[in-house]
């Protein structure tokens, strides 16, 4: 705020807004909501940022996520209203005694201290301010007290209004006059009217070369008035002339007065001019005593009401007005006005329980801050368009705003959580507005005798209207302010026709509307009823889609039937394995115990017989015990394997006869159940894949419809209902402007522009956001059915494959049982062959075979013995017949030795032929011809061969017991 700007000049320097932050201790609320302090400040006055913690977190933590905002002053808990007032006020007091313009705004939430700090306690106790005096009645104290000082003339002048609902209302006019019938009105500079030019360039470029206070300059026709006493003396028809003659004056002075007005209507529009209110009253005063009883008249008829946040609570936003006039140079006065705006408190309508009128002052009040906000954020980020025009308060501050005014702005924020959002808003706001760049300049110079005349003007308007107070009855109004009306009558009028023109330009515009409303009914007919196809077509889909899933779940049932078939012929064939396993079993105990037992028969036997051939030495015996052995032993041999064989093959033929039975039936079962699924699959595929290419002809159909008409109708409902509303908006409005005269039509009719476009934008875009909502659960339910459709194909791929695999594996399990019963079936069968090959297998027996041939050897071994008896027997008879036949030789060649001894003989075996005592040339028997060895007798084999054939037949039984006994030891 230090720099000083050039006085009157084009190229004034920028400036920034000055921002401080007050924040308050906390409330008797927030102490019984036992709310936190999240809000870190100096007690007093300190550093250049706030730093709010919005997380529950404590310590180091709670620092580093704390959010920081940065302002050029912060005030504590601790710092008071003389302190604010030095730090903030004072500065620009200085600002606005030099001439320049000068702002101080309070912003913040509901209940942080606005109204404390702006105006406090504005009541003087022995003719001074309390401690708690905020900072309008500083002003108007140190005003006074530094004019007073000074030896120059001066007019002070004071206006407090309000803006409540959006609506400007003279908070000192006391309603006396008929000063209802004048509307307050916000002109702007470079506007003409109340238009809409509003352009910061202007505002930024002007230059203060003219008298600006319209107040001051409306110059009005005083009618002199009568002493009351001379009313009394002059004679009624004189006292009539007397006011002809005065009306006739003030005819002229009337059109003096026009001219002038109009003149000053001119000085008006001028672009350089800023912002100033029409019909807003100025009130002259000569202490600070007069501003105070203004500003609590003003106060008294402020909008306050009692919320649940504040028991006061300001629900409007004023601007209490200082304008000074200074002497400046001889005849100029400089001009210099001092804002002090109060704002209502930004309200969280839920928190604050806000209802009815409350909730409506909230909304109001809520709506001009957001766009105060937006003209903070605009401004400061140097946009092209600044807001302004979007509401009364932006438009009344558009000066002290990136304006030519000096500009502070204090901040109130509460330190406690509740309030933390809040909090956060208000302090955003504030560190945004630190970046808007005023250019104060020295603005505006009077002529000395055009304000004394204007101050005359006011004296006079003021004595004729008390004049006239107390000369009628009746109505009390002076001329001029008679005349005045009558001008905003006829101003009304002219409204009032442009308003009609207006309302016949909308209510043509309202028949289009309702033609296009008519054509987008049709149009959503035609919307409704594809919208009903589609949800037949969905709802076809949904019944394909029930069938589909009931069809799976009846082959769910069947592949449960399957397992149980599976299940019951796995028994069947557990079944099959336990009769095996008994057949086995039986089997085993046959091999095992029944042909020990045999064998051990057969040892036995053979034992019987070895005994009987020990302890018998007779052949005969011996040869008939090993023959009665055998042959008990073959019978024996023969009935068992007889036995066994017959069991098996029963046991076989059972078993054969059951499986026989009973497997056919079970295949056939099988085999029906699963031709069956084979159908049933095939059926359901077909029928997949017939409902997947519906859906799929479904799908494309819905994309083809979402491609072809989608998003190219609005929604019904939602478009009747805001061309509903902006129907009854526009013509709520119109009768409203057919009501209220005096209301300016060019500024409704842009507003019902605006709100036409808002209203068919927000439609639009609401329609298209319905659109999308609804659209989105149904894209959602599509891409879902999709991929639902993805999964049914793969799931029936996979149930297919998996029926498949699984009829396959209980094929390949039949096929492998098949082959196991077959193969066990075989290998019964092999043993049963083998129970009939018995007889081979017994051959095949090596103990056996060995035990018959031990029998054989003993029988060839006593055979041996005597054949050797025999031959020895025979070699005796032999050598005695041979001795007998020497003796007798011997006796003959007595007689012939000489003649007959020619022919020698020689012994048999040897012992033989050594006992000869001739020693004759003994031969070999093998040499000898078998006449000579055996003599007369036969040979051993001829003997053998005499003995008979039941020797041999003996010897060849023998010979095969021998083998079977082979077969059997080998079959062990
Ligand atoms: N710094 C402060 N020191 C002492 N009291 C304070 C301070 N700030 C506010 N208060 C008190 O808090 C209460 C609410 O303050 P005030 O009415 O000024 O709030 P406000 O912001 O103007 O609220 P609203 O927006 O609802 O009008 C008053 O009783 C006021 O005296």
């Amino acid at each position: 705020m230090g720099s000083s700007p050039v006085e009157g000049g084009e190229d004034a320097e920028e400036l920034n807004i000055t921002v401080a932050v007050r924040c308050r201790g906390r409330n008797e609320r927030e102490i019984k909501a036992k709310s936190s302090v999240v809000v870190s400040v100096p007690d007093v006055i300190g550093s250049h940022e706030v730093a709010i913690n919005t997380t529950d977190d404590l310590g180091i933590t709670a620092q580093m996520n704390s959010k920081t905002y940065a302002v050029d002053k912060v005030f504590g808990p601790s710092a008071n209203q003389q302190l604010i007032f030095k730090e903030i006020a004072e500065p620009l007091f200085g600002d606005f005694l030099k001439g320049y313009n000068c702002t101080v705004l309070v912003y913040g939430m509901t209940s942080t201290g606005k109204t404390y700090t702006m105006t406090g306690d504005e009541k003087l106790y022995n003719e001074e301010l309390s401690d708690a005096a905020g900072i309008i009645p500083r002003i108007l104290f140190k005003l006074f007290e530094t004019l007073d000082v000074r030896d120059e003339d001066y007019v002070v002048k004071c206006s407090f209004v309000e803006l409540y609902n959006e609506e400007l209302k003279d908070l000192l006019d006391d309603g006396v006059e008929n000063s209802s019938m004048r509307k307050l009105r916000i002109y702007d500079s470079g506007s003409g009217s109340n238009s809409n030019n509003s352009s910061r360039k202007n505002s930024r470029n002007n230059s203060p070369k003219l008298v600006t206070d319209p107040m001051i300059n409306r110059r009005r026709m005083r009618t002199m008035p009568l002493s009351s006493s001379q009313a009394k003396q002059q004679p009624q028809w004189q006292q009539r002339r007397e006011q002809q003659h005065q009306q006739h004056q003030l005819r002229e002075q009337q059109q003096r007065e026009q001219q002038a007005q109009q003149q000053q209507k001119d000085q008006q529009r001028d672009p350089h001019s800023g912002v100033y209110i029409q019909n807003l009253q100025d009130f002259h005063i000569t202490s600070a005593r007069d501003g105070l009883q203004l500003l609590q008249k003003g106060l008294r008829n402020r909008q306050v009401a009692t919320t649940k946040m504040n028991d006061f609570s300001s629900r409007s936003h004023t601007i209490f007005s200082i304008t000074l006039y200074r002497e400046h140079q001889g005849e100029m006065f400089k001009v210099s006005k001092m804002n002090l705006v109060d704002l209502a408190g930004s309200e969280n309508i839920s928190r604050s329980g806000a209802q009815h009128q409350r909730a409506k002052e909230a909304g109001s009040i809520n709506q001009s801050l957001l766009t105060l906000g937006r003209v903070i954020n605009s401004l400061a980020d140097k946009s092209a368009h600044v807001p302004f025009r979007e509401s009364k308060l932006t438009r009344l501050l558009q000066d002290s705003l990136g304006g030519n005014t000096k500009t502070a702005l204090i901040a109130t924020i509460s330190p406690a959580k509740i309030n933390s959002e809040e909090t956060c808003s208000t302090l955003q706001y504030a560190s945004k507005a630190k970046n808007i760049k005023n250019r104060p300049q020295l603005r505006s110079f009077i002529m000395k005798d055009i304000l004394v005349k204007n101050v005359t003007a006011e004296l006079a308007k003021v004595k004729s209207d008390l004049f006239s107070t107390k000369l009628r009855e009746g109505v009390y109004m002076s001329h001029d302010n008679y005349k005045e009306i009558t001008n905003d009558l006829e101003s009304y009028k002219t409204e009032i026709q442009e308003s009609k023109r207006i309302i016949e330009r909308l209510s043509s515009q309202n028949s289009l509307l309702l033609k296009d409303k008519k054509a987008s009914n049709e149009v959503n007919e035609l919307q409704r009823i594809k919208l009903q196809n589609m949800r037949d077509a969905v709802g076809e889909l949904s019944e394909k889609l029930e069938s589909q899933h009931k069809k799976e779940q009846a082959l769910v049932d069947m592949t449960s039937t399957l397992k149980s078939t599976l299940s019951i012929t796995q028994s069947v064939i557990k079944e099959y394995g336990l009769r095996e396993k008994q057949i086995s079993e039986r089997m085993q105990v046959i091999l095992g115990q029944e042909f020990s037992e045999f064998r051990q028969m057969l040892v036995n036997n053979i034992e019987d017989i070895r005994t009987n051939h020990s302890s018998d030495g007779n052949f005969q015996k011996e040869q008939h015990g090993i023959q009665t052995n055998l042959s008990l032993l073959r019978e024996e041999v023969v009935r068992l394997l007889g036995l066994a064989q017959m069991k098996a093959e029963k046991m076989y033929k059972d078993w054969i006869e059951k499986i026989l039975e009973e497997t056919p039936a079970v295949f056939q079962t099988i085999s029906d159940k699963v031709e069956q699924v084979e159908v049933t699959v095939e059926t359901y595929h077909q029928k997949l894949t017939e409902n997947l290419s519906d859906i799929s002809e479904g799908y494309n159909n819905l994309k083809q419809y979402f491609n072809d008409h989608f998003f190219k109708n609005n929604h019904e409902e939602i478009l009747n209902s805001h061309l509903d509303k902006t129907y009854q908006q526009l013509q709520f409005s119109a009768e409203g402007l057919l009501q209220r005269f005096k209301q300016m039509m060019v500024e409704h009719l842009k507003d019902n522009k605006i709100l036409m476009m808002k209203s068919l934008q927000s439609a639009t875009t609401e329609a298209i956001d319905k659109e999308m909502q609804l659209f989105e659960p149904q894209k959602k339910r599509w891409e879902e059915s999709f991929d639902l459709i993805n999964s049914c194909d793969s799931i029936s791929n996979g149930f297919n494959c998996d029926m498949k695999s699984a009829l396959s594996g209980i094929k390949s399990t039949f096929g492998s049982s098949t082959d196991v019963i077959s193969r066990s079936v075989l290998k019964v069968k092999e043993e049963v062959k083998g129970y009939e090959d018995a007889s081979a297998i017994l051959e095949d027996n090596e103990i056996v075979k060995s035990q018959i041939s031990d029998i054989i050897n003993k029988d060839n071994s006593l055979r041996d013995g005597l054949r050797k008896s025999i031959e020895s027997s025979q070699g005796h008879v032999s050598a005695f017949d041979a001795l007998k036949e020497r003796i007798k030789n011997t006796i003959v060649s007595e007689d012939s030795i000489f003649h007959q001894n020619k022919i020698v003989t020689g012994p048999v075996v040897g012992q033989n032929s050594e006992r000869s005592p001739l020693k004759p040339t003994v031969l070999p028997p093998n040499q000898l011809p078998e006449s000579l060895k055996y003599g007369s007798r036969s040979s051993p084999k001829d003997q053998l061969s005499r003995r008979g054939s039941s020797e041999l037949k003996r010897h060849q039984e023998n010979e095969a017991l021998e083998e079977n006994f082979n077969k059997i030891s080998r079959l062990e």
